[in-house]
This record gives structure tokens, C-alpha cells and sequence, in this order.
């Protein structure tokens, strides 16, 4: 079998139109305008670059873009003082802090200091506990937008076997939650699982989220079944830079039914998720019903 490929990149072009559909109503019709604030704390050229291209797209859907870029010097006072007057400010609907912070800084005092109501990485322990137990909350962008895909490709996810790799607080517990909120039967494998080829091989969907290049082969995906990689690795080949996933693509590929492509899979969903969420953010803070189909 060869895969279908999951487009990322076009599906994420259609979800920045709803998105750029809904804001046009808002501001004709109740004269409001979304508002996005990104905080880059540091020169990671990386950081910047996403940064730059979240600031661009989140203008091309007819929001506001507010960009704090601080030095590295920045202390935790300052920082925390920056995110109180976002909080405060009513034309700021959505609040985002790029990370990795640097070292100096405590991430987690940082983000728990986010108005939740304001979190669209849906990081803040509010928005994790309230997902956790089922509430309505802000859901973490990349494993929203998985679920997204998931959701178009299968319609009903109920039953299905799905296994995520990879712990970690922004991609791989989130994803279980949401899995398990559309009634999959879920397994949350890392490196230090027992046999990991023959859990992957047990999915019926199967999340590559662990951080390490092409380190999920073929002959563990089971035949037919559908591949998400959240991978983002930057490694060298043939003396050129390329971007390449947690899954082995073209071995992958040859067994599984569908598959996310790295560049152009799970990454442009991510930024179209962020928009998403500040909209949904705009409408709660406003009383208004939210966006239909943007949300978990
Ligand atoms: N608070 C916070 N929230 C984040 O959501 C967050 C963050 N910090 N820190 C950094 C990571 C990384 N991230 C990406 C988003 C889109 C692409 C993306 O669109 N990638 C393109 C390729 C881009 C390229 O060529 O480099 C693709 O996969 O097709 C990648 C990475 C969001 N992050």
C-alpha cells in the first residue's frame, strides 16, 4: 500500500480562511478586532523565524499582531510585569510566550502567570487540569490540529487503537487527553517503553512526538494504519540541511494508509491552530458563540 498523503499545508490554508472569514464578521458586525500577542524572549534564530511567521499570518487573517521581542538579559520581574499588562489589556485576546525561555528563567512561573482565559498555547495548569477533565478550556495548537486532521480523515476516531510517543507537556499528553476525548483506546509509549516496535505496531493511529530524527522505521507502522509525525528535526544529508520527522518517511509511507509529510504536515496546522485559538479566545471574552469546527 502506499499512503495517503495528509496535507498540512493546504488543510491549514483552508482553517486560516474560516478563521479570516469569522474575524471579518466580528469586526463588521460587532466592531471587534482579535488580538494576538507573542513574547521572544532571546535571539534563537529558529524562535525568531517562527515568530516572524506567526506575526505575518496572524495579520493575513485580519488580526492584530503585537510582537514583544526582549533581550536575553531579561529578568523574571520584567517579564512577569510585561505579561500583567497583557492581561490587563482589553485589546489583547491572546497571549503567547515562545519557548524554550532562556535558562535563567522558570517557564512554568512564567506561563502559570498568563491570564487562562488568554492562554492560546493552552499551557497554563487551568487549561491543562480543564482539559483533563473534560471542560471546555484552550487546547495546546499542535495537537489540536492533529486532532484535526485525524477527525477529517477518519470522521469517527471511536475504538481506535491510538498510541502517542513521546511525554511531553505541550504535544504528547495533551494528544492523550484529546484521543481519549474522541474515544480512542490510547497508550502514551516514550523511550523507556518495553518493546516499543511492537506497541507502535499495535496503532491504528500512530503520533510520532518524541524528537528524534526518522527514529520511528516502517516495519512499525501497521499496514494501513494512519501516521502523524509532530517531528520537526533539522538535520545535515549529503552536505545539505533538511527538515525531517520522527518517522522514517518513505519506509513509513510504503505500509501505512495515510501519512503526514514533514515539511508541510503537522507544522502549518500548528500556526493555523494559534489563530484559531485567539479567535475562539476573542469570542469567549466577548460572550459570543464561538467558531464552529475550530475547536476540540
Ligand atoms: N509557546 C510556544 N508555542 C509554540 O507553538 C511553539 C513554541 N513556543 N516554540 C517553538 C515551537 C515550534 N513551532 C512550530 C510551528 C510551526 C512550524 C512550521 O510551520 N513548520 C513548517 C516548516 C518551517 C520550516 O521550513 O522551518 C512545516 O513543518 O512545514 C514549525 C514549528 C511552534 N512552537
Amino acid at each position: 500500500m502506499t499512503a495517503k498523503i495528509i496535507d498540512g499545508k493546504a488543510f491549514a490554508a483552508k482553517v486560516r480562511e474560516q478563521v479570516a472569514a469569522h474575524v471579518a464578521r466580528l469586526k463588521e458586525e460587532q466592531g471587534i478586532t482579535p488580538g494576538l500577542a507573542v513574547v521572544l524572549v532571546g535571539e534563537d534564530p529558529a524562535s525568531k523565524v517562527y515568530v516572524s511567521s506567526k506575526g505575518k499570518q496572524t495579520v493575513e487573517v485580519g488580526m492584530n499582531s503585537y510582537e514583544h521581542k526582549l533581550p536575553d538579559t531579561t529578568g523574571e520581574a520584567e517579564l512577569l510585569a510585561l505579561i500583567a499588562r497583557l492581561n490587563a489589556d482589553p485589546a489583547v485576546h491572546g497571549i503567547l510566550v515562545q519557548l524554550p525561555l532562556p535558562k535563567h528563567l522558570n517557564s512554568d512561573l512564567v506561563i502559570n502567570a498568563i491570564d487562562p482565559a488568554k492562554d492560546v498555547d493552552g499551557f497554563h495548569i487551568s487549561n491543562v487540569g480543564l482539559l483533563g477533565t473534560g471542560q471546555k478550556s484552550m487546547v495546546p495548537c499542535t495537537p489540536l490540529g492533529c486532532l484535526m486532521m485525524l477527525r477529517d480523515h477518519h470522521g469517527s476516531l471511536a475504538g481506535m487503537d491510538a498510541v502517542v510517543v513521546g511525554r511531553s507537556n505541550i504535544v504528547g499528553k495533551p494528544m492523550a487527553q484529546l484521543l481519549l476525548g474522541d474515544s480512542c483506546t490510547v497508550t502514551i509509549a516514550h523511550s523507556r517503553t518495553k518493546d516499543l516496535a511492537e506497541v507502535c505496531r499495535r496503532a491504528d493511529i500512530l503520533v510520532a512526538a518524541v524528537g528524534r530524527p526518522e527514529m520511528i522505521p516502517g516495519d512499525w507502522v501497521k499496514p494501513g494504519a494512519t501516521v502523524i509525525d509532530v517531528g520537526i528535526n533539522r538535520i545535515e544529508r549529503d552536505g545539505k540541511a533538511r527538515l525531517v520527522g520522527d518517522v522514517h518517511y518513505d519506509s513509513a509511507a510504503a505500509v501505512a494508509g495515510a501519512i503526514t509529510p514533514v515539511p508541510g504536515g503537522v507544522g502549518p496546522m500548528t500556526i493555523a491552530c494559534l489563530l484559531a485559538n485567539t479567535l475562539t479566545a476573542c469570542c469567549r471574552a466577548n460572550g459570543l458563540p464561538e467558531p464552529e469546527g475550530l475547536t476540540a
